[in-house]
């Protein structure tokens, strides 16, 4: 089935890997700390989840039951067949693992909600109810990177802005985005910023080693915003030294990229692009 949640949710997919420059994320000029992919890994990746996408759609279309963790179980299914896919597209490669399930949840809620005229963020948070908890609290195997975060800090990473209904796009992201002025690509790089002025991204803790990056990080990106972003010369020299900056270190801002993604996608959902 073609419609425009599916078609919204691929274009946010690439509206957000063609946008540059990105800071610790690959983007047409370069790869930054992602040796191992380009451009073109993830515009194969992209097109890999479009059945994943009309799963998706459908399940959320087709719900009828009163408990929606049961949606999201089922939605879950469809992530892992799609994480296949793309690792098959990419010939291995991680490149959407965390868009997968966040993109899928939003695409997923959105039908739902278009069906049965409810609202989307109250939505995820009743689908993911007890994510964190049965993940992470309740598993004793812990081992991506994610899952030892929150044993080593009691970071919920992916999972906990699930569970919590997405407040950095609802409260954060989203309204900034809505209200920026200036071009489509100052708009998204100047809201990556924002939404890693407050995200706790496992990605970078990973590549950092420690969880004190995310105050560099938060610190980082309110200077840039306070310098007046992408629109002020001050702000673009400041991006580009951060870009070298992440590229220098090995950081990676894949968390963020994951919520900008999302971020695009309710924007075009709710035509604010
Ligand atoms: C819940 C899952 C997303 C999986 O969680 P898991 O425990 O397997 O992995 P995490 O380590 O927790 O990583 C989750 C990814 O989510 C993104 N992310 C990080 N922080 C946040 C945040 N605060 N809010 C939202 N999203 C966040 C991030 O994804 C991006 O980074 C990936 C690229 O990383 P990169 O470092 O390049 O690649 P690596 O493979 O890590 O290797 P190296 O290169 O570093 O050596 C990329 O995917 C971005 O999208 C985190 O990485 C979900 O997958 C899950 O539920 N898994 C279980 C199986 C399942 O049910 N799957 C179906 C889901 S519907
Ligand atoms: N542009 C990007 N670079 C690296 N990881 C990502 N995850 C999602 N988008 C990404």
């Amino acid at each position: 089935m073609n419609n425009s949640i599916t078609q919204n949710a691929t274009r946010a997919l690439l509206y957000e890997v063609v946008t540059l420059p990105k800071p610790g994320l690959v983007d047409p000029l370069s790869p930054g700390p992602h040796q191992d992919m380009n451009i073109y890994t993830f515009i194969d990746s992209s097109l890999s989840l479009t059945n994943y996408f009309t799963a998706a759609f459908n399940i959320g279309h087709d719900f009828k039951a009163a408990d929606l963790t049961e949606m999201f179980f089922k939605l879950r299914q469809k992530g892992i067949a799609a994480e296949k896919d793309m690792f098959q597209a990419t010939n291995g490669i991680n490149t959407h693992k965390g868009a997968i399930f966040a993109l899928g949840i939003f695409v997923c809620a959105e039908s739902y909600c278009q069906k049965n005229q409810t609202e989307i963020f109250t939505t995820i948070k009743k689908m993911c109810t007890g994510l964190v908890e049965h993940d992470l609290k309740l598993n004793n195997q812990l081992k991506t990177a994610g899952e030892k975060e929150f044993q080593q800090y009691g970071a919920g990473g992916a999972r906990e802005q699930a569970e919590l209904g997405y407040p950095i796009v609802r409260d954060v992201a989203l309204p900034f985005l809505k209200k920026r002025t200036g071009s489509l690509q100052t708009k998204l790089l100047d809201t990556l910023m924002k939404i890693a002025t407050v995200t706790v991204d496992s990605n970078l803790i990973k590549r950092a080693g420690n969880y004190e990056i995310i105050n560099w990080l938060q610190n980082k990106a309110t200077s840039y915003l306070k310098l007046g972003g992408y629109n002020s010369a001050a702000g673009k020299k400041y991006l580009q030294e951060f870009n070298q900056e992440c590229l220098e270190k090995n950081y990676s801002l894949g968390g963020c990229a994951d919520l900008l993604i999302v971020t695009i996608f309710m924007a075009l959902e709710r035509n604010y692009l």
